[in-house]
């Protein structure tokens, strides 16, 4: 399959990144996680001022979108590296430290802009690729061949985050209730023709994934 393009929304821990590597790996397409952007821009934070990050953000920041199968270092799982400043930053980001920044950089709409740019420069590159973060379905790649909402219990999303964060130590670990963006791009994207809502509260990733791949092939048909 070529020109494939798919998105992937939900709330945290619901399975995005599991299934969108599993599309990938599927499928051999690209990867962005946008969240990454937003989580190095937290680490960024601690070492350069917000205007600086904003207007020198696509020279600071460079992602690796192409999927790397095996965790990293001993480290946590991640789909593609990224880095700051030279310096691969991939498993620095995750700490609980940086939640606060974190939420500055979500809630900075400049940066907002500056970060949907950078992503829109990425996709361009690749003919081939999933993205991955709260609003990609509405801001980055509306027109995907499928838009995937995928959701699951909180208090299931709060036990697979500890689990999956068990063996290394003091990462960021808050799974709240979905969040009012989370329930608008859900609702925006049911209005999508082309989209797919499922729910993994009881469903393993083997099953997810099959749903999707049917989805698209229902869509791409
Ligand atoms: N369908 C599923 N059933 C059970 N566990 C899952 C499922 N999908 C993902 N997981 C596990 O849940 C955790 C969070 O998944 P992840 O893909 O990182 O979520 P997100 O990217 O939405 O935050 C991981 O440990 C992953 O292995
Ligand atoms: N497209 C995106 C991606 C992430 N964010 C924000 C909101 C998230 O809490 C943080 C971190 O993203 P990440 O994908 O790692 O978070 P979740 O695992 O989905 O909770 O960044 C966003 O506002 N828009």
């Amino acid at each position: 399959m070529s020109g494939v393009t798919l998105s992937i929304d939900g709330p945290t821990a619901s399975g995005k990144t599991t299934l969108a590597t599993g599309l990938a790996e599927e499928l051999g397409l690209a990867f962005l996680d946008t969240g990454v952007t937003f989580r190095s821009l937290a680490y960024a934070l601690e070492h350069e001022p917000v205007e600086k990050l904003r207007t020198e953000l696509g020279s600071l920041l460079v992602h690796q979108p192409e999927i790397h199968h095996r965790r990293r270092g001993g480290g946590i799982r991640q789909p593609h590296s990224v880095l700051f400043k030279g310096e691969d930053i991939t498993q620095k980001i995750w700490h609980s430290s940086l939640d606060g920044n974190l939420k500055s950089i979500s809630q900075d709409q400049a940066c907002r802009r500056e970060i949907l740019l950078l992503h829109q420069r990425i996709v361009e590159k690749y003919e081939n690729i999933v993205a991955v973060g709260r609003d990609v379905a509405v801001t980055l790649l509306p027109r995907a061949s499928l838009h995937i909402y995928l959701t699951a219990d909180q208090a299931i999303r709060r036990e697979r985050r500890r689990a999956q964060y068990r063996d290394f130590g003091d990462r960021s670990l808050a799974v709240g209730p979905a969040t009012a963006r989370d329930l608008e791009n859900r609702d925006a994207i049911r209005a999508m023709p082309n989209a797919l809502e499922i729910d993994s509260t009881y469903s393993p990733a083997p099953v997810v994934l099959t749903a999707a791949l049917r989805g698209l092939r229902r869509y791409a048909a």
